[in-house]
């Protein structure tokens, strides 16, 4: 469930609705949190919450991070070049949190798997957990495994890398990719794109890509205006086909 301060528009995800809520809007009581999507309620300080269901975003936003995780409008790109759809089968390379690991298992599901990499047991654990709370386990399958010494799976629709080194697993995720398929690689500079552009001599580069996002407020009937801090730079996408 997640409550919505009504003047900011700033959302709380509230996990235990039996413990009070503490927001520097003030307190909500627990009474108050049980109460139906819909009602609004009051923090101790006056100020007005609405309650609402949650969504799938909402609980992804709020999982657990580890490491830096895939950014919502670099995921937002990747859906738009790649149809990531029911039944696919995925390869993911660097699980981190399974942040994308979410919104790639509940996009496969009900008959599709994502087969996820990970070599440090601590980002593993993270993942299971957070997958767990998602109930997506069913359609993911976690290997603590560093990507570059093989890909076990065959006839794979995309391989997602996002790891420091792509170019090192090139040759295993030609010959894990069904023709036809994709592969996709983040990198946060240029020098590492490049790298791998000039290691690649396998698949059809269709193109790098980078995601610019800005965030507007609106002030109620004073002023709408850019936010004044937001991210400049997250990733560089890089889309390759195998053909
Ligand atoms: C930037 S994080 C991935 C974040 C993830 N995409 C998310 O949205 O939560 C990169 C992860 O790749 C893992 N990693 C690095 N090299 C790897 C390799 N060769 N094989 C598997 N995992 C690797 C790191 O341990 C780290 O957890």
């Amino acid at each position: 469930m997640i409550i919505i301060h009504r003047k900011t528009g700033k959302k709380f995800y509230i996990e235990d609705k039996d413990k009070d809520f503490n927001t520097h809007f003030g307190i909500i009581k627990k009474e108050d949190l049980n109460k139906e999507p819909g009602s609004i309620i009051k923090s101790h300080l006056n100020e007005e919450f609405l309650i609402l269901e949650d969504n799938f975003n909402d609980l992804v936003r709020y999982l657990k991070r580890g490491p830096q995780s895939i950014h919502e409008k670099d995921i937002g790109l990747l859906y738009s070049l790649v149809n990531i759809s029911p039944g696919m089968k995925i390869v993911e390379g660097g699980t981190g949190s399974g942040i994308l690991t979410s919104y790639l298992a509940n996009s496969v599901r009900p008959n599709g798997k994502v087969y996820s990499y990970e070599i440090r047991e601590d980002f593993y654990n993270i993942a299971k957990k957070n997958l767990e709370k998602l109930k997506l386990l069913d359609y993911v399958e976690l290997k603590l495994k560093n990507i570059n010494e093989g890909i076990d799976e065959k006839d794979i629709d995309l391989i997602i890398l996002d790891i420091p080194d792509p170019w090192n697993t090139l040759d295993h995720a030609y010959n894990s990719l069904k023709f036809g398929g994709y592969l996709v690689s983040f990198l946060p500079n240029i020098t590492s794109v490049l790298k791998l552009l000039y290691s690649n001599d396998k698949f059809l580069l269709i193109g790098v890509y980078e995601n610019f996002y800005r965030k507007w407020i609106y002030e109620k009937g004073k002023v709408l205006r850019p936010r004044n801090l937001e991210l400049v730079h997250t990733e560089f996408i890089v889309l390759f086909r195998k053909v």
